[in-house]
Formats: structure tokens, C-alpha cells, sequence
């Protein structure tokens, strides 16, 4: 794998197979192959010395091969990333707070950042990706009984879940917070708290031990951010406190075996997600795009759907596939409480000639969380005076909104609305974090 080293970031360790080196995450030029072809009017010279910082040591010299999984009649750029490695422990030393700095630099560069799994956490990985696979080959009444009145938890069809009005073919299993009948927020009636409904022990089991672990590395990551952005210790961590942390276990059909529900070719539409972070880990096959943030792309998903953006524009990045990473993307929340100087990155997925199988871990604010824009930090940059951005906002309901959108002939959706559950979102219980 061939990355663009630039002298910069001492500490920001980078894991390239097993030599580790020092600097950023990169893209490296565009590749052409099969089923590829180059964005229009598009110079791939000027695109490498742009991506280059003045004192780097030479332009890259090969192309590569990474591109080679990328779906079928797509038309992007391919992103080669760096490979950050994290510390155990965040302690606020100066190499956590150069890390920081350059995986905030990467975000707002890229949009997305690369981090190498621990022995451990391929395990996990492995075990994880393993029950997927058994889960999705179990019958469809096996599949479609994982479902929940009360919570969005369970199995979602392909082509059940909407993006931008257009129905996706991703087959998923969301995991939410699992609370029993007994909770008492279930017994309240809070929209889109209650049980998950898992088919069984050996999907349950290997999941939450990965979700757990995912736990403890967003917190670190919103550590790292804090550092980055050069705000209060604690300005990010403390929203995730019982964090409405959730996950979606995808599997997507190879393009040719679809049941015509959605489009050709489209996995899942054009989008961005809802919370802080979304670490996810991908197997072989290749599928991902996302959109680098652009200047003159503006979006607040929480205030208008920022669904269907750009999904057929040719200047997009495919995520390929490398083994022993997790990825990590921004989310709607992130960038409300940077005021946009932390961007949602905006992502869709093509469906390929293999059926896919992919893991996203959404690290959240808390269901009852009312976010408030970070204050100081970047040297002023983060500016948003609006009074629209000093508001706040309610985590919880765009979550459910969300939901209701995504999912409007769901059960529970119905249940919601059959039961006006929707209005107690506006109840200081529900807006207040324990
Ligand atoms: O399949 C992927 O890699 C990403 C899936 C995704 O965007 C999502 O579940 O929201
Ligand atoms: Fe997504």
C-alpha cells in the first residue's frame, strides 16, 4: 500500500502493515481500472500537488490498487488513507493533543480517518462479522420476527428503509440501548426506548462484547477531538454520559440478485448520520463512498434532510476496503457543536458484484442531551452567531425524527404516533441527563 507521507503530526503514529511510520491520513491519486474512469475534466497532476503540502519530499510514483474493488458503474476518486494508531489511554500529553489536532486536520481535510484494530479488537471484529453472516442466512419469518414496538432495535428488509424517498436494498439488524418492559423510560413510553429483539445468544453475545468495545473507543476519540479543537476537557465527554450509542449490522444483496424494490446499483442512498462518530469496519468487497467537505456545501441535516445529496455527482471517494481498520466519519451533531468546523460527512453505498457485510457503531449524545455549540477553540474559528445555532439541540428528537423519517410504515413509527409519544419529547424529563 503506497501512502503520501508529509512531514508533519511528530505523534500522529501511522500503522502501515506492520512498519509504523509518521504522519497524516492522505488520498493518493485517483486510479483507473476496471469500471472506473475519471471524474470529467478532471487533471490528476494538479490533484496530487494539491494534496501535497509544499516541503513534501517527492509526488507518490505508482498507482494504486486499492480502487480494484470498487463497485461497478461508480465514478470517484479512490481515498488512501493513512492508518492512525491510538494510544490506550488519553492522558492530555502532548503527543495525545498533536494527535488531535491532526486527526481534527484529517476531518476537515478528508472527512474521514483511518485507525488500525488491535489484535484484540479483530477479534471482535471477526467474531462480530461471523454472527452476521449466520444472522442473514436464517429465513426471512426467522429475520422479519426481530422486531420491537417500542424501539427501532431489529430487522430491517432490504428495501424496507428509505433514503431520500427512494428505497435502499441494505438488509440491516439496528441494536439500540436494550431495556427491559420494566425500565422505567420504557414504561413511560419514551419514543423509540425498549427492548432489542436479538434472534438469539449467538448474535447478542459477540455484538455487545463489540459495541462495548467500540464504547470505549469513541469516548477516546471525543477525547482526542477535544484535544484537537483545543476546547475544555469534558465540552464533548459529557454528553455521551449514558450515550443513545446504537449500531447497524448491514448486509447488502450483489447488485444483480435484488428483489427491484430500489435502484440499480444503489445500496444505500446518499446521507449523513446523526450523532458525534460513526466507527464502522467493512469485510473484502467494497461498496462505501464519502464526500470530502467542500467550501461551498452547506447542509444542517438536523434542519432540512440533507438526504440525496450530491448522490450522482462524479466527485466522489470510495472508501476501499483494508484489512485490520476501522474507519471514522463525522455525524450531524458533530458538526452543530463545532458550528461547521467539523463538517457530517455525507456518504452513500453502491452495491457491488458479492454480497457485502458491514459493521457501523454510532457513538451518541444521550437520548435526553440538548447540545449547545462549543464554546472557544481553533482560534475562533468555530463561528456560527446565528441564533439558530445557540438554540440547542435535542438529541433524542432528532434521533426520532430521524427514525420516523427513515422507517415511516414501521411498527413502531405507527405505535408512536398512535400513542402521541412524539409530544413527550418536549418534557423536561426527557431533555434532562442524569
Ligand atoms: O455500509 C457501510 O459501509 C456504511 C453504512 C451506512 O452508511 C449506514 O449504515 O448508515
Ligand atoms: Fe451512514
Amino acid at each position: 500500500m503506497m501512502t503520501l507521507n508529509r512531514p508533519v503530526a511528530p505523534l500522529a503514529r501511522l500503522a502501515i502493515g506492520s512498519r509504523a511510520m509518521l504522519s497524516t491520513a492522505s488520498y493518493s491519486p485517483l486510479e483507473s481500472g476496471p469500471g472506473m474512469s475519471m471524474p470529467p475534466g478532471f487533471d490528476t497532476k494538479k490533484a496530487q500537488l494539491t494534496r501535497l503540502s509544499p516541503s513534501s519530499p517527492k509526488a507518490p510514483s505508482r498507482v494504486s490498487s486499492l480502487g480494484k474493488t470498487m463497485p461497478p458503474g461508480f465514478k470517484a476518486h479512490v481515498a488512501e488513507l493513512g492508518t492512525f494508531v491510538l494510544p490506550d489511554r488519553v492522558t492530555g500529553s502532548v503527543g495525545d493533543r498533536a494527535l488531535g489536532k491532526a486527526l481534527v486536520d484529517a476531518w476537515r481535510r478528508d472527512g474521514i480517518i483511518q485507525f488500525a484494530m488491535s489484535e484484540h479488537q479483530r477479534k471482535l471484529w471477526a467474531d462480530a462479522y461471523a454472527a452476521s453472516r449466520r444472522f442473514f442466512k436464517k429465513p426471512h419469518a426467522e429475520k422479519a420476527a426481530c422486531v420491537d414496538s417500542q424501539s427501532y432495535a431489529g430487522y430491517i428488509a432490504s428495501g424496507e428503509e428509505v433514503t431520500d424517498g427512494i428505497a435502499d436494498y441494505s438488509e440491516i439488524f439496528t441494536i439500540t440501548k436494550d431495556l427491559d418492559m420494566a425500565e422505567p423510560r420504557v414504561r413511560a413510553k419514551w419514543p423509540c426506548h425498549g427492548p432489542c429483539p436479538w434472534p438469539d445468544i449467538e448474535m447478542k453475545e459477540p455484538m455487545e462484547r463489540y459495541n462495548e468495545n467500540l464504547g470505549a473507543e469513541g469516548e477516546k476519540l471525543l477525547q482526542l477531538t477535544e484535544l484537537g479543537l483545543g476546547v475544555e476537557p469534558g465540552s464533548l465527554t459529557k454528553y455521551t454520559r449514558d450515550g443513545w450509542h446504537h449500531t447497524r449490522v448491514l448486509r447488502f444483496p450483489p447488485r444483480n440478485a435484488t428483489n427491484g424494490k430500489g435502484k440499480e446499483g444503489r445500496g444505500i442512498g446518499s446521507h449523513t448520520d446523526y450523532g458525534l462518530f460513526v466507527i464502522a469496519a467493512q469485510d473484502d468487497v467494497g461498496g462505501l463512498f464519502i464526500r470530502r467537505p467542500h467550501e461551498e456545501e452547506k447542509f444542517a441535516n438536523w434542519e432540512k434532510s440533507a438526504a440525496g445529496l450530491k448522490e450522482d455527482a462524479d466527485d466522489w471517494y470510495y472508501v476501499p476496503p483494508v484489512d485490520g481498520v476501522h474507519t471514522v466519519i463525522l455525524g450531524d451533531m458533530m458538526q452543530y457543536l463545532t458550528r461547521n468546523y467539523l463538517t457530517a460527512t455525507p456518504h452513500k453505498v453502491g452495491l457491488n458484484t458479492k454480497e457485502r457485510f458491514a459493521y457501523a457503531y454510532f457513538h451518541e449524545p444521550s437520548f435526553q442531551a440538548v447540545l449547545k455549540p462549543l464554546e472557544g477553540g481553533c482560534g475562533g474559528m468555530m463561528q456560527d452567531k446565528s441564533e439558530r445555532a445557540a438554540n440547542g439541540i435535542h438529541y433524542g428528537t432528532h434521533f426520532t425524527n430521524m427514525f420516523m423519517r427513515n422507517y415511516p410504515d414501521r411498527i413502531t413509527t405507527k405505535r408512536l404516533v398512535a400513542e402521541d409519544r412524539y409530544r413527550l419529547l418536549e418534557q423536561p424529563e426527557l431533555r434532562t441527563m442524569n
